[in-house]
């Protein structure tokens, strides 16, 4: 299969580099990691080691694959669907957080797959990731049910030794996903505190109540979530990452926007066109909000 992956950053460039074991990948990458995959190739250490040759590039415009893989952040959706909307894909997968295949599907002729990761990812150095945790892949149809297409990228994924898993629940696991972020992420980054701290006391109960206010807005949306699922799945990620910052307590101690306006202020966002009040969230997009804009961050 080709491969192109958009925004080989921490995540495009682990998940792209295990890719490259068993397929023709291309990186969409910035300098000088790209020029450095090039010359070099990419070096994956940590819980996976490999040292594979993917194309490396700074211009995502005018490419052809059978897949193109999106792993920017959040915020930078849409630049990148403009920028692919100029070549030509079998199928576009994203592993961001938040819902951005809506941003994807408005803009792409491609069928848009939807898709999570709980492979841990931090870029070292040019031409260097670092796998912090195997995890797994899920992908499948956006709207959920059986998907030839999803079968083939996930047969492609698991021919490269990348744990993946073909769902045909996407729906439902795409807005527990969001629950569990919009509980941990915003919480977390605003208290400064690792994932574990919100095992009980009064953190912990307003990290399950942004889960079960996204529940909410997720049945809201037609999609079987019962508030009790959704407060599980909080709890077992809690449990299961007790030890890590969240990605937006990372980018908050680097300094760097974060991807509120994908999780928290998506909630917000959808819950105001079925005008539902969301106030947990509302108050933690608004708070994240304004640490970004004290920052200059948007
Ligand atoms: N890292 C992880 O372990 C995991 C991440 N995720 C999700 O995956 C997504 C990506 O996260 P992560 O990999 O950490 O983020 P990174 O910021 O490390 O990677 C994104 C990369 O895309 C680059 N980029 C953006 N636009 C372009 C462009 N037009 N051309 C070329 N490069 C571009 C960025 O460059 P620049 O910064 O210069 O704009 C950056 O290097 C997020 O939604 C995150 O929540 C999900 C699970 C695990
Ligand atoms: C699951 C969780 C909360 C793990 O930290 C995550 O997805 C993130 O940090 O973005």
């Amino acid at each position: 299969m080709d491969v192109v992956v958009f925004g080989a950053g921490s995540l495009g460039s682990l998940v792209g580099g295990l890719l490259a074991r068993a397929h023709d990948v291309t990186l969409v990458a910035r300098d000088p990691h790209a020029s450095r995959v090039r010359e070099s190739g990419l070096r994956v250490s940590g819980a996976v080691e490999t040292h594979t040759t993917p194309d490396a590039t700074t211009d995502g415009a005018n490419l052809s694959a059978d897949l193109a893989l999106v792993t920017v952040k959040a915020f930078d959706t849409a630049e990148a669907a403009n920028t692919l909307a100029t070549g030509e894909f079998g199928a576009v997968l994203s592993l961001q957080n938040g819902l951005t295949e809506e941003i994807l599907t408005d803009e792409l002729d491609a069928p848009v797959l939807a898709g999570t990761a709980t492979y841990g990812a931090r870029l070292l150095e040019p031409g260097h990731v670092d796998c912090t945790g195997v995890g797994r892949i899920v992908l499948g149809s956006l709207d959920g049910g059986p998907d030839p297409v999803a079968e083939r990228v996930g047969r492609a994924f698991r021919a490269a030794g990348l744990e993946t898993l073909v769902a045909t629940d996407m729906p439902r696991r795409r807005w527990t996903k969001l629950a569990v972020n919009a509980g941990i992420n915003a919480v977390t980054a605003l208290s400064r505190v690792e994932n574990g701290a919100l095992t009980d006391g009064d953190a912990a109960e307003l990290a399950h109540a942004a889960a079960r206010e996204t529940a909410r807005v997720a049945r809201a949306e037609g999609v079987s979530l019962p508030n009790r699922r959704a407060r599980t799945a909080l709890s077992r990620v809690v449990d299961a990452t007790a030890d890590n910052r969240s990605s937006m307590l990372q980018d908050i101690d680097a300094g760097r926007r974060t991807e509120v306006d994908a999780i928290s202020g998506e909630v917000v966002a959808r819950a105001e066109r079925h005008r539902l009040d969301v106030p947990t969230n509302r108050t933690l997009a608004a708070l994240l909000r304004a640490w970004e804009a004290g920052r200059g961050l948007r």
